[in-house]
């Protein structure tokens, strides 16, 4: 999918392709130097980090094993608590490990808050945070976060591996959508 697919449906582009590989180029290469001699476990959470978590994960040279969360918050009226219910629990055993979170977005960042403390209950050497994107003003809890590729605006944005509606997750790009797509 790109732009030409959505027809009127783009408002604009927030991150280009090229720019993301760029950055994801940086971050694979600061990883590396961060984990040099130590095997890293790379936990996606499902849907959105799953292009993150491939390209990031193909540009690393160090040693990895990947594993797959699915959380949800319990509903929209709750979101905000910051409850969050597992949907799909990791295979591995964190004891030991060096766990890195690869996530698409940190919104409010109550997801990754409470994934954070979730994980380090399960008695890993280390857990830090990947991520794509962030948006520091829509910030409601503070997260510690070692890698972040792009700060952006408080906007709702869609694309490589972002949805709206579950629509757009493929697109090689981020951007923003016309507000004629939200009254539908
Ligand atoms: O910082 P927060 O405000 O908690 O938002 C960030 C979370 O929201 C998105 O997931 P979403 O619940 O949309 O699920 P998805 O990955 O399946 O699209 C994103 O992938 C993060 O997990
Ligand atoms: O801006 C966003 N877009 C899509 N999904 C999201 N989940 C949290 N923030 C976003």
């Amino acid at each position: 999918m790109d732009a030409a697919d959505m027809g009127d449906d783009l408002e604009r582009v927030l991150l280009t392709e090229e720019q993301l590989g760029v950055r994801l180029d940086e971050m694979a290469a600061q990883i590396d130097a961060d984990y040099a001699g130590k095997s890293v476990l790379l936990v996606g959470v499902l849907k959105g980090a799953v292009m993150v978590m491939a390209d990031l994960a193909r540009r690393l040279h160090c040693q990895v094993d990947m594993d797959w969360m699915a959380v949800s918050s319990y509903g929209s009226g709750t979101k905000s608590s910051g409850v969050v219910r597992i949907l799909k629990d990791l295979d591995a055993d964190l004891h030991g490990r060096h766990v890195l979170i690869v996530e698409d977005i940190i919104d409010s960042g109550l997801t990754l808050s409470w994934l954070l403390s979730n994980l380090r209950s399960r008695g890993p050497e280390s857990v830090e945070i990947a991520t794509m994107l962030r948006k520091p003003d829509a910030a409601k809890v503070e997260v510690d976060v070692r890698y972040v590729g792009f700060e952006i605006p408080n906007e709702f944005v869609v694309g490589f591996g972002l949805d709206y509606g579950e629509r757009y997750r493929n697109l090689p790009f981020v951007g923003t959508l016309a507000p004629h797509v939200y009254s539908h």
